[in-house]
């Protein structure tokens, strides 16, 4: 069933698991993720940018978001397991209400890389009217580097935990993003992979509400070498191991946001596909790989966030 972000959050923070938080574009990519939902009894949330929705409506975003909910709410009504449709990075005020009046289940406010007054003004502005349509929000303290829509974060700016505690306080934001040193894309890291866990357990403590990871594809080496061995040039790539998800997890992060671990595992399916297959152009065949590759990078995902079992 199609169901409020709300309810699979705060069931992942009541018994300590993460959900992973799936973006999509287009129906494949959705398609993969109910398949992986089924197969391992797990919550899923689907997670579009306001780019998506503008891809997904040929240029119109607010066409982009019906369809997207239409479609969520076709392979959700289907299914046994709990899926709900969230707006991710929501920067514009007409990107939030477009997918507030087209039914999605949550939107988060991106309002991070304004000065703390300014995000909280704008972000209890947005509560106001979600709630008042019965959709959650998500909201972000603290930038993470890299691109980030328009946004571009020169480096990290870490989350203040008693700005988290005061933030949360005043705005009713349901969930919330604390930057704790990742970044988005599949360039995460110049050293070590690491992350700060004592901000995330302060901030857990101070607000007691289901926390976001931002940034948590873990650019798994395997598809990353099947990709290059087929004409990919990632060189370079590097993510989050799956055991920082589990210690993240453990100080009270509830929702995984993974994007990039999708892309990379679907176009190495597809670029070994092609690569072996030059006779093929059945669209039904040659996304065979593609498929196979990007279901088992969400299910292994759910075992590793403990959101498997837990429909
Ligand atoms: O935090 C994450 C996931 O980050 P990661 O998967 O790169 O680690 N996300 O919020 C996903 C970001 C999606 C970016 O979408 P556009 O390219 O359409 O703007
Ligand atoms: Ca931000
Ligand atoms: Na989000
Ligand atoms: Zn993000």
């Amino acid at each position: 069933p199609y169901v409020d972000t709300k309810v699979i959050l705060e069931n992942a923070d009541k018994h300590g698991y993460g959900v992973p938080a799936l973006n999509i574009n287009n129906l494949e990519f959705l398609h993969y993720i109910i398949e992986a939902g089924v197969k391992k009894n797990s919550p899923v949330i689907i997670e579009t940018s306001q780019g998506a929705m503008k891809y997904a409506g040929n240029g119109d975003f607010r066409k982009g978001a019906e369809i997207f909910v239409k479609m969520v709410k076709a392979f959700a009504d289907e299914v046994d397991i709990p899926v709900a449709l969230h707006l991710d990075h929501g920067k514009s005020f007409e990107h939030i209400v477009a997918a507030i009046k087209a039914g999605y289940s949550s939107v988060m406010i991106d309002a991070s890389e304004h000065p703390f007054e300014e995000n909280m003004k704008i972000t209890k502005e947005i509560v106001k009217i979600a709630h008042a349509a019965g959709v959650s929000v998500e909201a972000e303290l603290g930038q993470l580097a890299g691109i980030e829509d328009e946004a571009v974060a020169a480096e990290n700016v870490l989350v203040d935990p008693d700005e988290a505690k005061k933030f949360v306080e005043e705005t009713g934001v349901d969930f919330l993003a604390p930057a704790v040193g990742t970044s988005h894309g599949a360039f995460k890291f110049k050293g070590a992979a690491k992350i700060d866990y004592d901000r995330i357990k302060k901030v857990k403590e101070y607000t007691k509400i289901p926390l976001v990871l931002h940034g948590a594809s873990s650019v798994v080496p395997e598809f990353v070498e099947i990709a290059e061995k087929h004409g990919a040039d990632f060189g370079g790539a590097k993510g989050v191991p799956s055991e920082i998800l589990q210690e993240a997890v453990k100080c009270g992060i509830n929702k995984v946001n993974t994007d990039t671990d999708l892309r990379i595992a679907f176009v190495a399916g597809l670029r070994e596909f092609l690569n072996a297959n030059p006779k093929e152009f059945d669209p039904r065949k040659y996304f065979k790989l593609a498929r196979e590759y990007t279901i088992k990078v969400i299910t292994d995902r759910m075992d590793v966030l403990g959101s498997t079992g837990k429909a």
